[in-house]
């Protein structure tokens, strides 16, 4: 076909295909968020709703796109892991960046009025950013992760502090503020025990820790939305998300060691894992009489499980619930991403070597 005149146009447009063979993280972050939480009226210093629907925006992103392997969120940002080897959009990374906040943007206003039930849509439209980075290798990728949650962590312990002073301390925000210069961990956490009787370990896991998106095995008969856990005391009263409020979900002691002195934003924090709630296992002590033994069977692969039952026969099935035939479902957790034990346990399938694929010329 001929070319029209006018094509010549198109040789303006910039290559902007990203490196191979690394990771590509893609952060998107609420614009002005300050100001669209006041205006939403948010409730300080974590609004269930806004988190829940965060959530939900971002469990959107994953189902459309393969390539995630891991999602975690905090405040109004989520990060966005693709795989090392993603040919998404041929690694272009303005399709990349784009698609991705358009989603989450639209996903954010399209399920809006499930979580803010009294408000049928924002008052003005919120807007996200997004950048893409490349991280080279397991260690940056790592210690990416382990700067968010820190960050979670830390502005939490800070805000939870903050708006105990102002709301229930009676201090104007300058002199919260002034109260506050100064302290470590340590003394806010003893601050808020003595003075407002809060066991800071003991508020959610999803305000202290953040929300952590995984792709494990789930009951292959689960609605997509059914098998997302919120922990009870922060049921949204979400229309489409069915939400399980799972017996092993409660927050419940959790000695999170807290940092010695207060780092600065964006330094890893030495915190300590406790013990992570295992959503599948929660999932299938829902539906089994044998809860521990059942437990162990969440990595039962999909063909594998499907095999069992043919070859158990009637009988067999009969005892075996039905989760055993499973598949890969997106899950969302509160657990900690900073240190081995996830990379190593849950997190394992993450960093795993991939399968040598052959790269487009
Ligand atoms: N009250 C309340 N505020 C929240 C909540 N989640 C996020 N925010 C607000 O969103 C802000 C997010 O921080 P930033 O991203 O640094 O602030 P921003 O106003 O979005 O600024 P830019 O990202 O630079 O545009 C927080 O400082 C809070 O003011 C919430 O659950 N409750
Ligand atoms: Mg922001």
């Amino acid at each position: 076909m001929a070319k029209s005149k006018y094509e010549y146009v198109k040789e303006f447009e910039t290559d902007d295909r990203m490196l191979r063979n690394v990771y590509v993280l893609v952060r998107i972050d609420g614009k002005g968020f300050h100001k669209f939480s006041q205006t939403h009226d948010f409730a300080k210093p974590n609004d269930v709703r806004g988190i829940n629907l965060m959530n939900h925006a971002a469990r959107c992103v994953m189902h459309e796109l393969d390539d995630i392997l891991l999602a975690f969120g905090e405040s109004d940002e989520y990060s966005f892991l693709f795989r090392k080897s993603t040919d998404l959009y041929q690694r272009r990374e303005a399709k990349i960046v784009s698609t991705v906040v358009s989603l989450f943007t639209s996903a954010y206003v399209y399920y809006w009025n499930d979580y803010f039930t009294d408000l049928k849509r924002p008052l003005y439209p919120p807007v996200f950013d997004g950048r893409a980075v490349l991280y080279p290798s397991e260690v940056e990728v790592k210690d990416y992760f382990a700067w968010r949650q820190a960050d979670t962590h830390i502005n939490n312990l800070f805000n939870t502090s903050f708006w105990a002073l102002v709301e229930e301390g009676g201090l104007t925000p300058k002199a919260a503020e002034a109260r506050l210069c100064g302290t470590d961990s340590k003394d806010k956490n003893e601050m808020l025990f003595t003075e407002f009787s809060t066991n800071y370990s003991k508020l959610p896991a999803m305000y202290r820790k953040g929300s952590v998106l995984l792709r494990e095995q789930i009951p292959k008969d689960a609605d997509k939305d059914a098998i997302i856990p919120t922990l009870p005391e922060t049921l949204p009263g979400s229309k489409s998300a069915k939400v399980i409020p799972a017996p092993g979900l409660q927050s419940g002691p959790d000695p999170i060691s807290e940092p010695a002195s207060e780092a600065p934003s964006g330094q890893s924090t030495p915190i300590s894992l406790d013990s992570p709630i295992v959503v599948q296992e929660t999932v299938m002590q829902e539906n089994s009489s044998n809860s521990s033994s059942e437990g162990k069977k969440r990595s039962i692969d999909a063909n594998e499980a499907e095999q069992q039952d043919v070859e158990e026969g009637p009988a067999a099935k009969k005892e075996a619930p039905a989760f055993k035939r499973m598949k890969k479902g997106v899950v969302i957790d509160h657990i900690d991403i900073i240190g081995e034990k996830f990379w190593t346990g849950r997190g394992a399938y993450i960093l795993a070597p991939e399968k040598k694929k052959k790269l487009r010329s």
